[in-house]
């Protein structure tokens, strides 16, 4: 797999559909961020290039979050391979033969240098009431638990979760699978439309690898800073 990561640390999200947006970001938050993420709001604006671009300052996220059918998401990873990210998403509830299919087209694209497959289990902005409004009852915990076994036994590499989740998935299945984790809110900073938060310092002593961090960095006045202080922050932790 490509540049296994150093764990833990900080993946901060270039939430831009503007590229020279997101290349100024990356390149102030570079000394303090493993990686940057290319999300869809970028992706969808600027493509692969985009990945390319702020490749040039960390490794790339790229979070596109496919679901589809098992041939169509297979075509999908062929061709973002050809930008080299270092890891990419999919859904976890795509099922089992979409994992497999979207594991062995990376293979095929890149051999050893291919990106780690991270499964989304239930997205941080769901509550047990929104969750429930979709069909899954029994809350966000037990159902993240549930994909993420389908997903590690279908060949993802890692997972996306929630803080919260973070200690019961390393209880289930010990070190080895990534956890990469997004609704991280240092104190005091605004929630937005995440639901299931906690802060930096939580999260990495419950066991993440890596926080997905977008507003908390890109929306402060110095975005350079605000990725010091977070990763200062987990250094002291
Ligand atoms: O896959 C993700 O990265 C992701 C999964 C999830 O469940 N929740 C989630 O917020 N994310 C991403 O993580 C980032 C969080 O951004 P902020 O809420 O601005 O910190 C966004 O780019 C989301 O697309």
């Amino acid at each position: 797999m490509r540049r296994k990561p150093n764990r833990p640390g900080i993946i901060a999200a270039l939430d831009t559909p503007r590229l020279a947006q997101a290349e100024s970001w990356a390149g102030a938050v570079a000394p303090h961020v493993g990686l940057v993420k290319v999300g869809l709001e970028l992706f969808c604006a600027e493509g692969l290039a985009a990945v390319h671009r702020v490749a040039r300052h960390r490794p790339v996220f790229l979070d596109l979050k496919f679901h589809d059918i098992p041939n169509t998401v297979a075509g999908a990873v062929r061709s973002v391979c050809a930008a080299k990210p270092a890891m990419l998403t999919l859904h976890a509830g795509g099922g089992a033969a979409m994992i497999e299919a979207a594991r062995r087209a990376a293979e095929e694209s890149l051999g050893e240098e291919r990106p780690a497959i991270l499964a989304v289990t239930v997205l941080t902005s769901f509550t047990a009431a929104g969750l429930a409004e979709t069909g899954v009852a029994g809350g966000p915990a037990q159902q993240v638990l549930r994909l993420a076994r389908l997903a590690l036994e279908a060949g993802a590499d890692g997972l996306v979760c929630s803080p919260q989740e973070v200690s019961r998935l390393r209880d289930a299945f010990g070190d080895a699978p990534l956890l990469v984790v997004p609704g991280i809110r240092p104190a005091g900073s605004a929630v937005g439309d995440q639901a299931r938060i906690a802060t930096p310092e939580e999260t990495i002593a419950a066991g993440a690898d890596w926080l997905v961090i977008g507003r908390p960095i890109t929306a402060a006045a110095d975005p350079g800073a605000a990725a010091a202080a977070i990763a200062a922050g987990l250094v002291e932790a």
